[in-house]
């Protein structure tokens, strides 16, 4: 990791109570630093989502921390009710569910700008933002439901990235996006949240375009990491046996790499017996 961390994951657990209770995160460790993108891949239930929801502050931790600029992060009904807390910003896979309909594009900017500068920082104007998300000035007087779902998650982003995070969470930003504007939305995070001087919690099923943005990898399997390093490292020399299955998948035609048939249950047993592996330099 280079940057200064602004994320610290230790032996992180998160589960759900039930009969018996879902152990989703069992023992992850990770770091995110200032500048750096940090993608989480991995199949559908393997714990992703949980581990983010913890990172917020939304689930809290059955073992382990979650550690942002050194100190616990609190829960997030107490962020909610303070309004102090704003170092961490989520974007969320529904644009449409994460902006309020009922109020102004340039009112809900600015309240992440108004976030910002309460706490002494250059928040810009939300016309600055919505430029720099590649929409028009103007749009500051409209209403969500005048976008398209490629347009609402840019103002989404311009809205999380007004309020100056120093960590953005994004849980699956691009999969409810049109095949065509998937890339550019999370090149433009990334290049967003490098400018900012932010970090970036990336998760996502799109392993093309993890590839391309994402300096480091963490990939997870049934609640454990059991692959991680530099992305470029992870993709030219892999040797965790889900890691090699994930990223041998034919992609298919919206990028997304999957596995191509059901896994037997040997070859589950045998990713759920290898030892967790770090591929660096
Ligand atoms: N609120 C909940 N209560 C009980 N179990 C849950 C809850 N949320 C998630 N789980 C379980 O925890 C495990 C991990 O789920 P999680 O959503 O974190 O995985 P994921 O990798 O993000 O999957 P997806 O890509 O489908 O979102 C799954 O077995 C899931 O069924």
């Amino acid at each position: 990791m280079t940057g200064t961390r602004v994320l610290d994951v230790e032996r992180l657990v998160v589960r759900y109570p039930g009969h018996p209770p879902v152990t989703a995160v069992d023992g992850v460790s990770l770091e995110v630093g200032t500048g750096r993108t940090v993608a989480l891949v991995g199949e559908s239930g393997s714990g992703k989502s949980s581990l983010a929801r913890a990172v917020v502050g939304i689930e809290r931790p059955a073992e382990g921390q979650v550690r942002f600029d050194g100190a616990p992060v609190p829960p997030l009904g107490l962020r909610r009710r303070t309004g102090a807390f704003t170092g961490i910003q989520m974007v969320f896979q529904d644009p449409s569910t994460s902006l309020n309909p009922r109020r102004r594009i340039g009112d809900q900017i600015a309240d992440g700008a108004r976030a910002a500068a309460a706490r002494g920082q250059q928040p810009g104007t939300p016309e600055e933002w919505l430029e720099r998300v590649g929409l028009p000035a103007a749009a500051v007087a409209s209403y969500p439901h005048a976008f398209s779902g490629g347009q609402k998650q840019r103002i989404a982003i311009a809205r999380a990235l007004a309020a100056r995070p120093r960590l953005l969470v994004a849980d699956e930003p691009i999969s409810a996006l049109d095949a065509s504007t998937q890339a550019s939305v999370a090149q433009l995070m990334r290049d967003l949240v490098a400018e900012i001087g932010a970090g970036m919690l990336f998760i996502s099923h799109d392993l093309a375009v993890v590839r391309r943005i994402a300096d480091d990898v963490h990939v997870m399997y049934a609640g454990r990491v059991v692959e991680s390093g530099p992305t470029d490292r992870v993709w030219a020399g892999a040797t965790h046996p889900y890691t090699r299955a994930l990223l041998a998948a034919v992609p298919e035609p919206d990028g997304a790499g999957r596995i191509p048939r059901a896994p037997s249950t040997e070859e589950r047993a045998a990713w759920a017996d290898a030892p967790a592996v770090y591929t660096g330099a």
